[in-house]
């Protein structure tokens, strides 16, 4: 442990100490999480490759680390900020710390920092790039973003049986728990890389396609949208945060990103339908353009209560459901998670249609 720095792009810099192996400045998106808890599923969520997570709550660690909680089997963010560590975690399941786990990992790990004053700065100035370093005077490289999505998304095809209607999973950089809740709903799981096509996928005769999370931009993804815009053509789709906005691009919809983002456990939104307000887990930095969405094609199934986002579409009149929001939660609320219950009675024949919006 040694002094060390987040040096901001914008000028300011936020003094803590350093931990973790890390001999190079690592550079990234700085973007904040306001939960409370959930600090290793949020560790460990590949949507965060590139990025330097500042957890909000001041107080991260204090139920360990366990074998179970894991989003994915590596840590894809470029480091972690947080106000205070425990020193003393305690939980019957924890088997080491935060720092244990970080120390060992390539992962620039600064405590000690004035979260409040930082998270402050980033809603002032929106989401910015920063640089973890023992140096104070750093310059900031000129580097364009690499493929993140490639590198999360697994290499090979892996099949999970069982009994229920046939999943192919596209993973952008899926978290474990939209698996686990597809799997426990007795679902054969077949999970393909991110390019994968119409034709690879016809082979595996699935019943529905459901396409994950992920980092970066989703626009990174523009190659394969006419891909994607045939799978979700042929099968029941539903598309969750990442998936949810390469269905509106390739739909012809666009994105944006949001000012700082929307990251944390208790972000509400509304299901139009009803009026009903949910309270759910996001992550993302980018939304859909409303006034891009095509009406004829889509209706919105969700917006946020806070900012009015969008945070679902439906399609008139092919099976495609899409949710901003993390309907898998971990960590978060589990509010939402009867959207897999929904999709699952739709490829069960059981339901004809999700929930179609009042717009
Ligand atoms: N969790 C996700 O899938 C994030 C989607 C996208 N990378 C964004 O930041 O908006």
């Amino acid at each position: 442990m040694e002094n060390g720095y987040l040096i901001l792009e914008t000028g300011e810099i936020f003094p803590g100490l350093l931990y973790g192996q890390t001999t190079e400045n690592t550079i990234g998106e700085v973007v904040f999480n306001t939960s409370m808890t959930g600090y290793q599923e949020i560790m460990t969520d590949p949507s965060y490759a590139g990025q330097i997570i500042v957890f909000c709550y001041p107080l991260i660690g204090n139920y360990g680390m366990n074998p179970f909680d894991h989003e994915s089997n590596d840590y894809y963010a470029k480091g972690i900020v947080t106000n205070e560590i425990s020193q003393t975690p305690n939980h019957f399941k924890s088997n080491s710390s935060v720092g244990e786990i970080l120390e060992k990992k390539d992962l620039p790990f600064l405590t000690g920092v004035d979260t409040r004053a930082l998270v402050k700065t980033i809603r002032n100035r929106g989401t910015v790039k920063g640089i973890i370093s023992k140096d104070k005077n750093v310059s900031f490289p000129n580097v364009s973003d690499p493929f993140y999505i490639k590198k999360v998304s697994t290499k090979t095809v892996i099949t999970y049986e069982n009994d229920g209607p046939h999943i192919v999973l596209m993973d952008f950089g899926c978290k474990k728990s939209i698996l686990t809740y597809l799997l426990k709903r007795n679902c054969k799981v077949t999970v393909v890389p991110y390019h994968y096509t119409l034709e690879q996928i016809d082979k595996m005769y699935p019943d529905g396609v459901v396409l994950s999370n992920g980092p970066g931009n989703p626009m990174a993804m523009k190659k394969w949208l006419p891909d994607i815009k045939k799978i979700s053509a042929a099968y029941p789709t539903l598309g969750i945060c990442l998936g949810h906005q390469l269905i509106a691009l390739a739909y012809g919809s666009q994105t944006k990103k949001l000012p700082y983002g929307h990251r944390g456990a208790n972000h509400p939104v509304k299901e139009l339908e009803t009026g009903k307000v949910m309270m759910t887990s996001q992550n993302h930095g980018y939304v859909v353009v409303d006034e891009t969405i095509n009406g004829d094609l889509f209706s919105i199934t969700y917006r946020h209560v806070n900012d009015g986002t969008v945070e679902g579409l439906s399609h008139r009149t092919l099976p495609i459901y899409t949710v901003q929001f993390h309907p898998e939660a971990h960590p978060g609320p589990q509010d939402t998670e009867f959207i897999f219950d929904q999709f699952i009675r739709i490829l069960n024949g059981t339901t004809g249609v999700l929930s179609y919006a009042i717009q």
